[in-house]
């Protein structure tokens, strides 16, 4: 290599930041040399509100439920942290590889369904929840197994930054809802999704791959772009219903409690409705 080359390539390689050690997410990130004052304030909200709700629901001996995503890493630093620093006995579910690979990173205790198929909490990020605490999740990919740990624990808690606190869905998130589905359907799911409920149904393409995203069940996602707020129970059943449909990111009725960081630094805690 010439000592021009090398120069210039020193250059370019210096504008790029490192990534923070413990990051390792099913949604790849990218921070760009002026990563901005607003992305940083996220990164703090998100850990405010992983380190809080870790801190409120996980005790000793509790089977924990891992969520996939950004936010959870800071969930699972703050676990594993408590771990070591009480001594807690914790067995822990991933709902990704993602999730696999952070548990394992902090030298936690690794368990399955099978093993541990009832959970006392699952901790999870989200990509927009409303005000009945509906929420949209996938933005990741993860949704299917996501849906599946928190449906066997007792008690689920969202973790996420001042972003994805909305009324309603639709009003921050705007890459709508994923939808997991095996790959020879994705065409008539789609079309089937578009012609009774509206709005625009496209299949993920992979970033640095060429072609679709494959999830971590090597199935295909679809993000359904909706129109207008929708009954969001009736919707996901009958999303759910047509052949080729794995599962969707619409989790209703399902968390107990949202955990937000906010921008001023304190967490906000809200509840779901008394059904
Ligand atoms: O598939 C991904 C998951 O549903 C994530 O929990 C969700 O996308 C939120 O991720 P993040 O914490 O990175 O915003």
């Amino acid at each position: 290599m010439t000592p021009q080359r090398w120069v210039y390539l020193r250059k370019l390689l210096s504008g790029f930041p490192s990534f923070p050690s413990s990051f390792s997410s099913c949604r790849p990130r990218v921070f760009s040399s002026s990563q901005s004052a607003a992305d940083n304030m996220a990164e703090e909200a998100k850990k405010l509100a992983a380190y809080s709700a870790v801190d409120n629901n996980v005790q000793n001996n509790h089977v924990v439920g891992v969520g996939s995503g950004s936010t959870v890493v800071y969930a699972v630093d703050r676990l594993a942290e408590r771990v070591r620093q009480e001594k807690l006995n914790i067995v822990c579910v991933p709902t990704s590889f993602q999730a696999r690979q952070l548990i394992l990173k902090h030298g936690l205790m690794l368990s399955d369904l099978e093993r541990h198929p009832e959970l006392d909490v699952a901790i999870d990020g989200a990509d927009e929840v409303d005000s009945e605490l509906t929420l949209i999740k996938g933005g990741g990919g993860c949704l299917t197994q996501e849906k599946i740990v928190a449906g066997c624990s007792k008690f689920f808690v969202v973790i996420a930054d001042y972003r994805k606190d909305s009324d309603a869905l639709g009003q921050q998130w705007k890459k709508g809802v994923p939808i997991e589905v095996i790959p020879m359907a994705y065409v008539p799911v789609s079309m089937t999704i578009a012609k009774h409920f509206g709005g625009e149904v496209s299949l993920r393409m992979a970033v640095s791959k060429a072609g679709p995203v494959v999830t971590d069940n090597s199935n295909f996602i679809l993000d359904w772009k909706f129109e207008h707020t929708h009954n969001w129970k009736e919707v996901n059943t009958a999303i759910k219903m047509i052949p080729g449909v794995v599962e969707t990111g619409l989790f209703v009725n399902m968390a107990q409690q949202a955990y937000f960081g906010m921008e001023d630094g304190s967490v906000k805690v809200r509840k779901a409705p008394v059904n």
